[in-house]
């Protein structure tokens, strides 16, 4: 079996604005642009295996050249949010232009139940445009990209994964929608927590997790090195905030030092560079941390 098909792997590991921006030249895109490496950053999007992907970002194609991959065989896709760097349906209508398919097998979608509402709508919009009253047409797209809202806290049996949606505190489009941070068992039995979009954790997400021990967390990290942000910031993380919900999750047993933890989704905005955040965690972290980057693969 094609080992890397079933590895988890880091498509992306940047925020909205990628790295380097594209409008951007600040001294960290500046860099990236001439060094390349690490600090080359798409739009987050994580591969459990060759079925189940998290988030559907705008960077799929070259985040599956780099890595060699394709997504014949995805079956099931978890959305964060319905931010366009983590949701973005037009990437799966192009699953028509392709010759050679794993037949009519549907691409299931799921959505938190915040989320819902507004995700179907943007994915009615995308499939019918201009048709917008063809009820015969939409109902044959969605057999075959069906939408399903997951409620918070309940597990759900998804492609051999059970997969429970918890509350970042982050938001999205939808009116009122709360970003879902999954709590995932891998077939292997691992625990697995997927954290971003979030920021300083809610205090009933501490609560839900102090009855797992995660085997693998991996959490944005959106703002890495600045420290003007202040302390138990919502919205999202940066070195220090992370450093304080790996605190509260190591007192809470939710963590312990056998934990793999990774950062990920990171943007410009800061002074630290790859190596330079990598030198920070491993300065400052209760536990060890490693910095993502585009490709990785978690063993
Ligand atoms: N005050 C802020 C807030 C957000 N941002 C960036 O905008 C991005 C929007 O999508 P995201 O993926 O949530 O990441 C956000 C920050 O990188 C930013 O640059 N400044």
């Amino acid at each position: 079996m094609n080992t890397i098909n079933n590895s988890l792997i880091f498509l992306g590991t940047g925020a909205a604005e990628a790295i380097p921006a594209f409008f951007c030249r600040c001294g960290y895109c500046e860099h990236a642009r001439k060094h390349g490496g690490k600090d080359v950053r798409s739009r987050s999007a994580f591969r459990l295996n060759e079925n189940v992907h998290i988030d559907l970002g705008p960077d799929l194609f070259h985040q599956l050249v780099k890595t060699g991959l394709d997504v014949h065989d995805l079956t099931d896709v978890l959305i964060t949010h319905t931010h366009s760097d983590h949701l973005n349906f037009f990437e799966m209508l192009l699953k028509d232009c392709a010759v050679v398919t794993n037949g009519n097998k549907p691409v299931r979608i799921y959505v938190s139940e915040t989320a819902y509402s507004w995700a179907t709508g943007m994915f009615r919009q995308c499939v019918l445009g201009d048709y917008a009253n063809d009820e015969q047409g939409y109902k044959q797209w969605q057999q075959r990209f069906p939408i399903t809202a997951l409620p918070y806290y309940e597990p759900a049996s998804i492609g051999g994964y059970t997969v429970t949606p918890l509350k970042g505190t982050h938001g999205g489009y939808g009116e009122g929608e709360i970003a879902a941070n999954y709590l995932i068992t891998l077939p292997d039995r691992r625990i697995f927590y997927y954290a971003s979009d979030t920021g300083y954790f809610f205090e009933e997400t501490f609560t839900y997790l102090e009855k797992v021990k995660l085997d693998i967390l991996v959490m944005e990290c959106t703002f890495g090195g600045d420290e003007s942000r202040g302390d138990y910031v919502k919205g999202h993380l940066d070195l220090k905030n992370f450093n304080l919900v790996l605190d509260r999750l190591l007192a809470n047993g939710t963590i312990d030092q056998g934990t793999k933890v990774y950062a990920t989704h990171i943007n410009h905005k800061h002074p630290l560079h790859h190596d330079q955040l990598q030198d920070a965690f491993d300065r400052t972290s209760p536990v060890s941390v490693i910095v993502a980057f585009d490709g990785m693969a978690i063993e």
